[in-house]
């Protein structure tokens, strides 16, 4: 069985800590309240996942977990370390890939291996680890425009991974893309997720997506974001997700998780 520190991490505190947090911006017309005394835990090696109506505050909380939007009030921890400024270990994964159009995709995945100070002799090693793990090797001299939407992502996924953050923060990462490969990514993460197990954070407006997922997904009321519902994803792992979607627990989370965002009210005033 997983001790404390492995379930909790160092000295127990969870990878990720929201306490009665509120997060607003200053607009023309006034303060505007985006998020509202959230409170949430994340365990090491946990995939949560957060759901709510559009322009609700889930990506403003992912940026405050971030540490690129300040709390108002409230405390966020990382590895019980307030966050004050961007955190250590932690990856950022966005709707659109960030690529850099002049880098080959081993020179892309290198630069987060660069940026984590790591000698030159074992980045070696990890980009063709990571080029396996992501089915890249034959790609690893293709430039960014070479590239499908899928693989694109994958780069992404690859440049994140290689820094080895503790934490992976991912904002609709596969929002854009066809339904086909959007299967092909999430199948891709879930198997990279159950070889190096980190905490996911990911926000995604698609049901199916975030139950074949997670093993946790908080459903958020429209603005400002307040935890309406939680629900518990006991699905057995690894998960086969073509499987999954005719397996009646699935839909039966599914159809849970829909009520809930329906209702969309915050459970408590
Ligand atoms: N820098 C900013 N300044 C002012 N208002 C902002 C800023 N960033 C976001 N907002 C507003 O905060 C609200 C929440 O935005 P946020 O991007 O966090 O929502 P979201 O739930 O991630 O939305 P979506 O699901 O559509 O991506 C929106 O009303 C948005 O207009």
């Amino acid at each position: 069985m997983a001790s404390r520190d492995e379930i909790r991490g160092a000295g127990g505190a969870p990878r990720i800590l929201l306490d009665n947090v509120s997060v607003s911006y200053a607009t023309q017309r006034g303060r505007l309240l985006v998020v509202d005394r959230v409170s949430l835990a994340v365990d090491r090696a946990e995939f949560v996942v957060l759901v709510g109506p559009s322009g609700c505050g889930k990506s403003t909380i992912l940026r405050a977990i971030a540490g690129l939007n300040a709390a108002e009030s409230g405390i966020i921890s990382v590895d019980g370390k307030k966050v004050d400024g961007p955190p250590e270990h932690i990856g950022f994964m966005f709707q659109r890939d960030t690529l850099l159009p002049w880098l080959t995709v081993r020179g892309n995945i290198e630069v987060g291996l660069e940026l984590a100070g790591v000698p030159s002799a074992q980045r070696t090693t990890r980009i063709a680890d990571l080029l396996t793990l992501l089915r890249l090797s034959e790609f690893h001299d293709a430039y960014p425009a070479q590239l499908s939407g899928g693989m694109r992502h994958r780069v992404s996924l690859g440049r994140m991974l290689a820094y080895q953050p503790a934490v992976m923060l991912m904002d609709e990462p596969f929002g854009a893309l066809d339904f086909q490969t959007k299967a092909v990514m999430g199948r891709e993460l879930l198997r990279i997720w159950e070889t190096e197990r980190r905490s996911i954070l990911f926000v995604t407006h698609d049901i199916e997506e975030a139950v074949a997922l997670a093993d946790r997904v908080l459903v958020f009321s429209p603005r400002p974001a307040r935890i309406v519902a939680e629900h518990r994803i006991d699905l057995a792992r690894p998960r086969n997700l073509q499987q999954l979607r005719t397996d009646p627990a699935f839909t039966a989370y599914t159809s849970a998780i829909w009520e809930t965002l329906g209702d969309g009210e915050p459970v408590s005033a």
